[in-house]
């Protein structure tokens, strides 16, 4: 099943940089396994803003959840989900 997910980070003004930085690394650790995995299979930059589009080929929704609740940075996120299926006119056989 593939998810939509949009991800904006809000981290506390009075975070200690050191904290935010380990944090960060933490994250980029956990978000670049999955990709290797395929389970996140894109992640892209919202220009102009700390948000991210990602989308996740996951198993069910608890997969979802589980994933999405275990990113260090998920304390500090607001994260909108949105299920996907296919469109009748996309031409790519290969994205189910
Ligand atoms: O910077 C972000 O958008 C938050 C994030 C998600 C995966 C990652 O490595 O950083």
């Amino acid at each position: 099943m593939l998810f939509h997910v949009e991800m904006t980070v809000n981290l506390p003004a009075d975070m200690p940089e050191a904290r935010a930085a380990e944090i960060k690394a933490t994250e980029k650790a956990y978000s670049q396994k999955l990709q290797n995995e395929g389970t996140w299979r894109h992640l892209w930059r919202v220009a102009g803003s700390y948000s991210n589009v990602s989308i996740f080929d996951v198993e069910d929704n608890e997969t979802l959840h589980h994933i999405i609740s275990g990113l260090p940075l998920f304390p500090y996120m607001e994260i909108r989900v949105r299920p996907l299926c296919r469109h009748p006119s996309s031409v790519r056989d290969d994205d189910s």
